[in-house]
Protein backbone atom coordinates (compact mmCIF):
# COMPACT_ATOMS: atom_id res chain seq x y z
CA UNK A 1 0.00 0.00 0.00
CA UNK A 2 1.49 3.68 -0.64
CA UNK A 3 2.86 5.11 2.11
CA UNK A 4 1.12 7.51 3.94
CA UNK A 5 2.46 11.06 3.01
CA UNK A 6 3.65 13.78 5.85
CA UNK A 7 5.01 17.25 5.70
CA UNK A 8 6.45 18.98 8.19
CA UNK A 9 6.17 22.41 9.11
CA UNK A 10 9.26 23.63 10.99
CA UNK A 11 12.25 21.07 12.01
CA UNK A 12 13.81 22.56 15.01
CA UNK A 13 14.20 20.48 18.33
CA UNK A 14 11.03 18.74 18.31
CA UNK A 15 10.90 18.46 14.27
CA UNK A 16 14.23 16.98 14.17
CA UNK A 17 13.46 14.20 16.22
CA UNK A 18 10.30 13.59 14.26
CA UNK A 19 12.24 12.76 11.01
CA UNK A 20 15.12 10.46 12.99
CA UNK A 21 12.70 8.51 15.49
CA UNK A 22 10.64 8.07 11.76
CA UNK A 23 13.71 6.90 9.83
CA UNK A 24 15.14 4.67 12.56
CA UNK A 25 12.10 3.00 13.68
CA UNK A 26 10.31 2.91 10.52
CA UNK A 27 10.35 -1.05 9.94
CA UNK A 28 8.73 -1.55 13.36
CA UNK A 29 6.12 1.78 12.94
CA UNK A 30 5.28 0.01 9.44
CA UNK A 31 4.44 -3.03 11.08
CA UNK A 32 2.16 -0.91 13.48
CA UNK A 33 0.09 1.51 11.38
CA UNK A 34 -0.31 -1.07 8.19
CA UNK A 35 1.95 1.02 5.83
CA UNK A 36 4.39 3.14 5.67
CA UNK A 37 4.26 6.72 7.05
CA UNK A 38 7.23 8.96 5.10
CA UNK A 39 8.15 12.47 5.65
CA UNK A 40 8.50 14.14 1.84
CA UNK A 41 8.59 17.42 2.55
CA UNK A 42 9.69 19.83 4.90
CA UNK A 43 9.33 23.53 5.34
CA UNK A 44 11.62 25.82 7.33
CA UNK A 45 13.19 29.49 7.34
CA UNK A 46 16.71 27.61 8.08
CA UNK A 47 16.45 25.87 4.74
CA UNK A 48 20.36 24.66 5.32
CA UNK A 49 20.11 23.47 8.47
CA UNK A 50 16.88 21.73 7.65
CA UNK A 51 18.40 20.14 4.26
CA UNK A 52 21.56 18.91 6.80
CA UNK A 53 18.71 17.35 8.89
CA UNK A 54 17.23 15.38 6.13
CA UNK A 55 19.74 14.59 3.34
CA UNK A 56 19.40 14.84 0.04
CA UNK A 57 16.00 12.47 -0.54
CA UNK A 58 13.54 14.83 1.16
CA UNK A 59 12.13 18.25 -0.66
CA UNK A 60 13.00 21.14 1.80
CA UNK A 61 11.22 24.23 1.52
CA UNK A 62 10.81 27.84 2.88
CA UNK A 63 7.17 28.57 2.43
CA UNK A 64 5.60 26.16 4.49
CA UNK A 65 2.57 27.53 2.28
CA UNK A 66 4.06 24.88 -0.41
CA UNK A 67 3.40 21.64 1.70
CA UNK A 68 -0.50 22.54 2.34
CA UNK A 69 -1.03 23.21 -1.32
CA UNK A 70 0.63 19.66 -2.32
CA UNK A 71 -2.35 17.24 -2.93
CA UNK A 72 -0.07 14.75 -2.41
CA UNK A 73 0.70 15.23 1.41
CA UNK A 74 -1.83 13.48 3.35
CA UNK A 75 -0.90 14.78 6.92
CA UNK A 76 0.50 17.99 8.06
CA UNK A 77 2.81 18.29 10.95
CA UNK A 78 3.26 22.18 12.55
CA UNK A 79 6.13 22.13 14.85
CA UNK A 80 6.63 25.85 14.46
CA UNK A 81 4.70 26.54 17.80
CA UNK A 82 3.41 30.09 18.71
CA UNK A 83 -0.41 31.10 18.15
CA UNK A 84 0.94 33.64 14.84
CA UNK A 85 1.58 31.92 11.85
CA UNK A 86 0.89 28.56 13.25
CA UNK A 87 -1.98 29.03 13.62
CA UNK A 88 -3.08 30.61 9.98
CA UNK A 89 -1.15 27.58 8.51
CA UNK A 90 -3.16 24.53 10.42
CA UNK A 91 -6.43 26.32 9.44
CA UNK A 92 -4.90 26.49 5.62
CA UNK A 93 -4.21 22.83 6.12
CA UNK A 94 -7.60 22.11 8.02
CA UNK A 95 -9.13 24.28 4.90
CA UNK A 96 -7.25 22.03 2.36
CA UNK A 97 -8.87 18.43 4.11
CA UNK A 98 -4.92 17.58 5.74
CA UNK A 99 -5.37 16.03 8.55
CA UNK A 100 -2.98 17.92 11.69
CA UNK A 101 -0.32 16.63 13.86
CA UNK A 102 0.37 19.54 16.36
CA UNK A 103 2.43 19.93 19.41
CA UNK A 104 2.00 23.72 20.11
CA UNK A 105 -0.59 23.42 23.51
CA UNK A 106 -0.47 27.14 23.37
CA UNK A 107 -2.33 27.53 19.66
CA UNK A 108 -5.06 24.77 21.15
CA UNK A 109 -5.27 26.14 24.80
CA UNK A 110 -6.27 29.38 23.23
CA UNK A 111 -7.50 28.29 19.52
CA UNK A 112 -8.25 25.11 20.13
CA UNK A 113 -12.40 25.36 20.07
CA UNK A 114 -12.14 26.98 16.33
CA UNK A 115 -9.66 24.56 15.30
CA UNK A 116 -11.04 21.79 16.34
CA UNK A 117 -14.97 23.01 15.10
CA UNK A 118 -13.25 23.27 11.51
CA UNK A 119 -11.78 20.10 11.39
CA UNK A 120 -14.90 18.93 12.54
CA UNK A 121 -16.62 20.20 9.23
CA UNK A 122 -14.05 19.13 6.88
CA UNK A 123 -14.04 15.37 8.73
CA UNK A 124 -10.27 15.89 9.55
CA UNK A 125 -8.58 14.94 12.65
CA UNK A 126 -6.33 17.27 14.49
CA UNK A 127 -3.60 15.33 17.09
CA UNK A 128 -2.04 16.89 19.67
CA UNK A 129 -0.45 14.30 22.04
CA UNK A 130 2.76 15.94 22.25
CA UNK A 131 1.48 19.15 23.33
CA UNK A 132 0.52 17.52 26.82
CA UNK A 133 3.34 16.12 28.95
CA UNK A 134 5.90 15.47 26.00
CA UNK A 135 6.32 11.92 25.53
CA UNK A 136 3.08 10.40 28.33
CA UNK A 137 0.44 9.36 26.43
CA UNK A 138 -1.17 11.96 28.76
CA UNK A 139 -3.77 12.61 25.89
CA UNK A 140 -4.95 8.98 25.20
CA UNK A 141 -5.22 7.70 28.64
CA UNK A 142 -7.83 10.52 29.18
CA UNK A 143 -9.13 10.51 26.10
CA UNK A 144 -9.63 6.61 25.93
CA UNK A 145 -8.12 4.39 28.92
CA UNK A 146 -10.56 6.97 30.92
CA UNK A 147 -13.53 6.83 29.64
CA UNK A 148 -15.49 4.86 31.97
CA UNK A 149 -14.65 7.40 34.69
CA UNK A 150 -16.12 10.34 36.44
CA UNK A 151 -12.64 12.32 36.52
CA UNK A 152 -12.26 14.26 39.55
CA UNK A 153 -9.11 15.82 39.31
CA UNK A 154 -5.78 16.21 37.78
CA UNK A 155 -2.48 17.29 38.84
CA UNK A 156 0.59 17.40 37.09
CA UNK A 157 4.04 18.55 36.84
CA UNK A 158 3.56 19.41 33.37
CA UNK A 159 6.47 21.91 32.31
CA UNK A 160 10.29 20.07 32.53
CA UNK A 161 11.78 23.49 32.55
CA UNK A 162 10.59 24.72 35.98
CA UNK A 163 10.72 21.01 37.51
CA UNK A 164 14.33 21.37 36.58
CA UNK A 165 14.67 24.55 37.91
CA UNK A 166 13.00 23.57 41.50
CA UNK A 167 14.75 20.53 41.14
CA UNK A 168 18.30 22.04 40.64
CA UNK A 169 18.28 24.68 42.91
CA UNK A 170 17.46 22.34 45.88
CA UNK A 171 19.71 19.35 45.34
CA UNK A 172 22.69 21.75 44.15
CA UNK A 173 22.26 25.14 45.26
CA UNK A 174 22.13 26.31 41.93
CA UNK A 175 21.01 29.91 41.19
CA UNK A 176 17.68 30.31 39.01
CA UNK A 177 19.13 32.13 36.38
CA UNK A 178 22.50 29.46 35.32
CA UNK A 179 19.74 26.25 35.69
CA UNK A 180 17.71 28.06 33.10
CA UNK A 181 20.07 28.49 30.76
CA UNK A 182 20.61 25.00 31.21
CA UNK A 183 17.56 24.30 30.43
CA UNK A 184 17.98 25.95 27.62
CA UNK A 185 20.58 24.85 26.03
CA UNK A 186 18.92 21.13 26.70
CA UNK A 187 16.08 22.00 24.48
CA UNK A 188 13.29 21.48 27.29
CA UNK A 189 12.40 25.61 27.23
CA UNK A 190 10.10 27.18 25.46
CA UNK A 191 11.19 29.87 22.17
CA UNK A 192 10.16 32.44 25.14
CA UNK A 193 11.24 30.92 28.23
CA UNK A 194 8.87 33.58 30.56
CA UNK A 195 6.03 31.15 29.36
CA UNK A 196 7.85 28.40 31.44
CA UNK A 197 8.94 30.29 34.22
CA UNK A 198 5.55 32.24 34.65
CA UNK A 199 3.27 29.04 34.31
CA UNK A 200 1.93 30.36 31.54
CA UNK A 201 2.70 26.76 29.47
CA UNK A 202 1.89 24.52 32.57
CA UNK A 203 -1.74 26.35 31.80
CA UNK A 204 -1.83 25.99 28.76
CA UNK A 205 -1.55 22.28 29.14
CA UNK A 206 -4.02 21.89 32.39
CA UNK A 207 -6.24 23.82 30.28
CA UNK A 208 -6.25 20.99 27.12
CA UNK A 209 -6.40 18.63 29.85
CA UNK A 210 -9.46 20.15 31.95
CA UNK A 211 -11.24 20.33 28.46
CA UNK A 212 -11.03 16.51 27.61
CA UNK A 213 -11.54 15.41 31.75
CA UNK A 214 -14.70 17.46 32.16
CA UNK A 215 -16.03 18.48 28.15
CA UNK A 216 -15.63 21.61 28.26
CA UNK A 217 -14.50 24.13 26.14
CA UNK A 218 -10.81 24.94 26.38
CA UNK A 219 -10.75 28.25 28.27
CA UNK A 220 -7.12 29.25 28.66
CA UNK A 221 -8.18 33.06 29.70
CA UNK A 222 -9.87 31.70 33.03
CA UNK A 223 -6.99 29.82 34.23
CA UNK A 224 -5.43 31.05 37.71
CA UNK A 225 -1.46 31.36 36.52
CA UNK A 226 1.16 32.05 39.04
CA UNK A 227 5.07 30.52 37.92
CA UNK A 228 8.32 29.88 39.85
CA UNK A 229 9.93 33.32 39.80
CA UNK A 230 9.02 34.94 43.06
CA UNK A 231 9.46 31.12 45.38
CA UNK A 232 12.18 31.84 47.73
CA UNK A 233 15.08 29.41 48.47
CA UNK A 234 13.94 29.66 52.39
CA UNK A 235 10.34 28.26 51.37
CA UNK A 236 12.09 25.30 49.94
CA UNK A 237 13.70 24.90 52.92
CA UNK A 238 11.02 25.43 55.38
CA UNK A 239 8.96 23.05 53.34
CA UNK A 240 11.39 20.46 53.42
CA UNK A 241 11.23 20.69 57.43
CA UNK A 242 7.70 20.36 57.42
CA UNK A 243 7.62 16.65 55.25
CA UNK A 244 6.41 18.71 51.99
CA UNK A 245 8.10 19.42 48.21
CA UNK A 246 7.19 22.55 46.56
CA UNK A 247 6.75 21.52 43.26
CA UNK A 248 5.08 23.39 40.31
CA UNK A 249 1.58 21.86 39.47
CA UNK A 250 -1.19 22.60 37.20
CA UNK A 251 -4.47 21.32 38.57
CA UNK A 252 -7.79 21.19 37.17
CA UNK A 253 -10.73 19.68 39.22
CA UNK A 254 -14.28 18.96 39.11
CA UNK A 255 -16.36 20.34 42.16
CA UNK A 256 -20.28 21.59 43.09
CA UNK A 257 -19.68 24.44 41.76
CA UNK A 258 -18.21 24.04 38.78
CA UNK A 259 -14.30 23.45 37.38
CA UNK A 260 -10.95 24.48 39.34
CA UNK A 261 -8.34 25.42 36.62
CA UNK A 262 -4.92 26.62 38.75
CA UNK A 263 -0.82 26.64 37.80
CA UNK A 264 1.07 27.52 40.86
CA UNK A 265 3.74 26.47 42.94
CA UNK A 266 2.45 23.98 45.60
CA UNK A 267 3.34 21.90 48.90
CA UNK A 268 3.43 18.35 48.24
CA UNK A 269 3.51 15.79 50.70
CA UNK A 270 7.43 14.70 50.62
CA UNK A 271 5.45 10.81 50.18
CA UNK A 272 3.39 11.14 47.22
CA UNK A 273 5.54 9.53 44.35
CA UNK A 274 5.17 12.90 42.30
CA UNK A 275 6.86 14.76 44.76
CA UNK A 276 9.97 12.94 43.93
CA UNK A 277 9.86 13.40 40.45
CA UNK A 278 13.06 15.38 39.73
CA UNK A 279 14.39 17.26 36.60
CA UNK A 280 13.06 17.27 33.43
CA UNK A 281 10.80 15.08 34.19
CA UNK A 282 7.28 14.86 34.26
CA UNK A 283 4.41 13.21 35.86
CA UNK A 284 0.29 13.83 35.93
CA UNK A 285 -1.82 12.44 38.30
CA UNK A 286 -5.62 11.46 37.47
CA UNK A 287 -8.11 10.89 39.96
CA UNK A 288 -11.20 8.89 38.54
CA UNK A 289 -14.28 7.52 40.65
CA UNK A 290 -14.03 4.15 39.34
CA UNK A 291 -10.22 3.52 38.29
CA UNK A 292 -9.39 5.94 41.68
CA UNK A 293 -5.58 7.15 41.50
CA UNK A 294 -3.62 6.76 38.57
CA UNK A 295 0.16 8.15 37.56
CA UNK A 296 1.66 8.90 34.31
CA UNK A 297 4.87 9.21 34.63
CA UNK A 298 8.00 10.59 31.84
CA UNK A 299 9.52 12.85 30.00
CA UNK A 300 7.66 15.74 29.34
CA UNK A 301 10.06 18.02 27.03
CA UNK A 302 13.26 16.54 24.49
CA UNK A 303 13.52 16.30 21.23
CA UNK A 304 13.30 12.82 20.85
CA UNK A 305 10.13 12.14 23.92
CA UNK A 306 8.08 14.83 22.39
CA UNK A 307 9.08 13.19 18.45
CA UNK A 308 7.59 9.86 20.60
CA UNK A 309 3.92 11.54 20.99
CA UNK A 310 4.41 12.77 17.17
CA UNK A 311 5.02 9.94 15.86
CA UNK A 312 1.98 8.01 17.86
CA UNK A 313 -0.55 10.56 16.29
CA UNK A 314 0.63 9.63 13.12
CA UNK A 315 0.17 6.52 13.51
CA UNK A 316 -3.09 7.32 14.90
CA UNK A 317 -4.43 9.10 12.12
CA UNK A 318 -2.41 6.56 9.51
CA UNK A 319 -4.85 3.93 11.02
CA UNK A 320 -8.17 5.95 11.49
CA UNK A 321 -8.21 8.09 8.23
CA UNK A 322 -10.25 6.01 6.38
CA UNK A 323 -13.11 5.40 8.68
CA UNK A 324 -16.19 7.36 9.20
CA UNK A 325 -15.44 10.25 10.58
CA UNK A 326 -18.32 9.46 13.48
CA UNK A 327 -15.86 6.23 14.75
CA UNK A 328 -12.98 8.50 15.87
CA UNK A 329 -12.33 9.72 18.60
CA UNK A 330 -13.48 13.29 19.19
CA UNK A 331 -10.90 15.86 19.96
CA UNK A 332 -11.94 16.60 23.19
CA UNK A 333 -13.15 13.33 23.86
CA UNK A 334 -16.29 13.99 24.67
CA UNK A 335 -18.94 14.23 21.84
CA UNK A 336 -18.99 18.04 20.48
CA UNK A 337 -23.26 18.32 21.05
CA UNK A 338 -22.51 16.64 24.66
CA UNK A 339 -19.82 19.27 25.91
CA UNK A 340 -20.47 20.67 29.23
CA UNK A 341 -21.60 24.49 30.23
CA UNK A 342 -20.00 24.17 33.47
CA UNK A 343 -17.97 27.30 34.74
CA UNK A 344 -14.63 27.52 35.37
CA UNK A 345 -14.59 28.83 38.49
CA UNK A 346 -12.55 32.13 40.14
CA UNK A 347 -9.56 31.85 42.33
CA UNK A 348 -11.39 33.15 45.34
CA UNK A 349 -13.88 30.10 45.13
CA UNK A 350 -11.30 27.13 44.81
CA UNK A 351 -10.77 25.82 48.37
CA UNK A 352 -7.69 24.17 49.10
CA UNK A 353 -4.90 24.59 52.36
CA UNK A 354 -1.82 27.17 52.44
CA UNK A 355 1.55 27.38 53.66
CA UNK A 356 1.65 30.80 55.01
CA UNK A 357 5.46 32.63 56.05
CA UNK A 358 5.72 35.59 57.98
CA UNK A 359 8.45 37.69 58.70
CA UNK A 360 7.12 39.15 62.19
CA UNK A 361 9.24 40.90 64.86
CA UNK A 362 10.58 38.46 67.99
CA UNK A 363 8.51 39.74 70.58
CA UNK A 364 6.20 37.91 72.88
CA UNK A 365 2.55 37.77 71.51
CA UNK A 366 2.91 38.37 68.14
CA UNK A 367 2.11 34.01 67.89
CA UNK A 368 -0.66 34.38 69.85
CA UNK A 369 -1.84 37.63 67.21
CA UNK A 370 -1.84 35.66 64.31
CA UNK A 371 -3.26 32.60 64.88
CA UNK A 372 -5.70 34.40 66.75
CA UNK A 373 -6.56 35.78 63.34
CA UNK A 374 -7.02 33.27 61.77
CA UNK A 375 -9.37 31.53 64.29
CA UNK A 376 -11.45 34.91 64.21
CA UNK A 377 -11.35 34.22 60.55
CA UNK A 378 -12.50 30.42 61.00
CA UNK A 379 -9.63 29.23 59.42
CA UNK A 380 -8.04 25.96 61.09
CA UNK A 381 -4.58 26.03 62.14
CA UNK A 382 -2.26 22.37 61.15
CA UNK A 383 1.08 22.93 62.05
CA UNK A 384 3.33 25.82 63.26
CA UNK A 385 7.04 26.35 63.18
CA UNK A 386 8.56 29.14 64.30
CA UNK A 387 12.26 29.77 63.25
CA UNK A 388 14.99 31.16 66.03
CA UNK A 389 15.92 34.72 65.39
CA UNK A 390 19.56 34.45 64.86
CA UNK A 391 19.06 31.57 62.15
CA UNK A 392 16.78 33.76 60.10
CA UNK A 393 18.33 37.15 60.38
CA UNK A 394 22.07 35.92 61.91
CA UNK A 395 23.01 36.51 65.36
CA UNK A 396 21.41 39.41 67.16
CA UNK A 397 18.26 39.63 64.80
CA UNK A 398 15.16 41.06 65.93
CA UNK A 399 13.16 39.30 63.21
CA UNK A 400 11.96 36.03 62.69
CA UNK A 401 10.03 33.59 60.83
CA UNK A 402 6.58 31.77 61.54
CA UNK A 403 5.41 29.18 59.20
CA UNK A 404 1.81 28.42 59.37
CA UNK A 405 0.17 25.31 57.62
CA UNK A 406 -3.78 25.67 57.93
CA UNK A 407 -6.17 23.05 56.81
CA UNK A 408 -8.82 23.60 53.89
CA UNK A 409 -10.53 26.62 52.97
CA UNK A 410 -11.51 28.85 50.40
CA UNK A 411 -9.72 31.14 49.09
CA UNK A 412 -11.50 34.48 49.32
CA UNK A 413 -11.44 33.72 53.57
CA UNK A 414 -7.66 33.29 53.10
CA UNK A 415 -7.19 36.73 51.15
CA UNK A 416 -9.06 38.45 53.63
CA UNK A 417 -6.98 37.17 56.69
CA UNK A 418 -4.09 37.80 55.03
CA UNK A 419 -5.37 41.07 54.30
CA UNK A 420 -5.78 41.72 58.12
CA UNK A 421 -2.11 40.10 59.38
CA UNK A 422 -0.29 41.91 56.55
CA UNK A 423 -1.88 44.85 58.48
CA UNK A 424 -0.25 43.80 61.66
CA UNK A 425 2.57 46.26 62.66
CA UNK A 426 4.68 43.40 63.90
CA UNK A 427 4.28 41.62 60.57
CA UNK A 428 7.29 43.02 58.60
CA UNK A 429 7.57 41.81 55.45
CA UNK A 430 4.63 40.50 52.78
CA UNK A 431 3.15 37.31 53.45
CA UNK A 432 4.38 34.26 51.05
CA UNK A 433 1.22 31.72 50.95
CA UNK A 434 2.18 29.06 49.36
CA UNK A 435 -1.21 26.38 48.30
CA UNK A 436 -1.03 23.06 49.74
CA UNK A 437 -2.33 19.94 47.76
CA UNK A 438 -2.56 16.38 49.95
CA UNK A 439 -2.86 14.77 46.78
CA UNK A 440 -5.12 11.86 48.62
N1 LIG B 1 10.98 21.45 22.77
C1 LIG B 1 10.20 20.64 23.47
O1 LIG B 1 10.66 19.86 24.30
C2 LIG B 1 8.73 20.66 23.25
C3 LIG B 1 8.14 21.53 22.37
N2 LIG B 1 6.80 21.49 22.17
C4 LIG B 1 6.16 22.36 21.20
O2 LIG B 1 6.61 21.97 19.91
C5 LIG B 1 6.64 23.09 19.05
C6 LIG B 1 8.03 23.22 18.44
O3 LIG B 1 8.96 23.39 19.48
P1 LIG B 1 10.54 23.28 19.25
O4 LIG B 1 10.83 22.22 18.28
O5 LIG B 1 11.13 23.20 20.60
O6 LIG B 1 10.85 24.70 18.61
P2 LIG B 1 12.13 25.16 17.79
O7 LIG B 1 12.24 26.62 17.96
O8 LIG B 1 13.30 24.30 18.13
O9 LIG B 1 11.71 24.82 16.28
C7 LIG B 1 10.83 25.60 15.52
C8 LIG B 1 11.28 25.55 14.08
O10 LIG B 1 10.30 26.22 13.28
C9 LIG B 1 10.99 26.98 12.31
N3 LIG B 1 10.10 28.07 11.86
C10 LIG B 1 9.79 29.22 12.48
N4 LIG B 1 8.93 29.93 11.74
C11 LIG B 1 8.67 29.19 10.63
C12 LIG B 1 7.86 29.40 9.50
N5 LIG B 1 7.12 30.49 9.33
N6 LIG B 1 7.83 28.44 8.53
C13 LIG B 1 8.60 27.31 8.67
N7 LIG B 1 9.38 27.08 9.74
C14 LIG B 1 9.42 28.01 10.71
C15 LIG B 1 12.25 27.47 13.00
O11 LIG B 1 13.25 27.84 12.06
C16 LIG B 1 12.62 26.24 13.83
O12 LIG B 1 13.48 25.38 13.12
C17 LIG B 1 6.22 24.29 19.91
O13 LIG B 1 4.84 24.49 19.76
C18 LIG B 1 6.53 23.82 21.32
O14 LIG B 1 5.74 24.46 22.28
C19 LIG B 1 5.98 20.59 22.82
C20 LIG B 1 6.51 19.71 23.71
C21 LIG B 1 7.92 19.68 24.01
N1 LIG C 1 8.91 24.10 27.67
C1 LIG C 1 8.19 22.90 27.92
C2 LIG C 1 8.43 21.93 26.80
C3 LIG C 1 7.40 20.92 26.76
O1 LIG C 1 6.22 21.13 26.62
C4 LIG C 1 8.67 22.28 29.24
O2 LIG C 1 9.67 22.77 29.78
O3 LIG C 1 8.02 21.36 29.71
NA1 LIG D 1 1.69 13.63 25.80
Amino acid sequence: MKSIQVGLLGIGTVGSGVFNVLKRNQPEIMRRAGRGIEITMVADLDTARAQAIVGTGVKVVDDARAIIANPDIDIVVELIGGYGIAKQLVMEAIAAGKHVVTANKALLAVHGTEIFAAASSKGVMVAFEAAVAGGIPIIKALREGLTANSIQWIAGIINGTTNFILSEMRDKGLDFEVVLKEAQRLGYAEADPTFDIEGVDAAHKATIMSAIAFGIPVQFDKAYIEGITKLGAQDIRYAEQLGYRIKLLGITKRTAKGIELRVHPSLVPAKRLIANVEGAMNAVMVQGDAVGTTLYYGKGAGSEPTASAVIADLVDITRLHTADPLQRVPHLAFQPDAMSDLPVLPMSEIVTSYYLRLRVADEAGVLAKVTGLLAGAGISIDAVLQREADEVGGEGSTQTDVIILTHDCVEAKMDAAIAEMQALPTVLAPITRIRKEELA
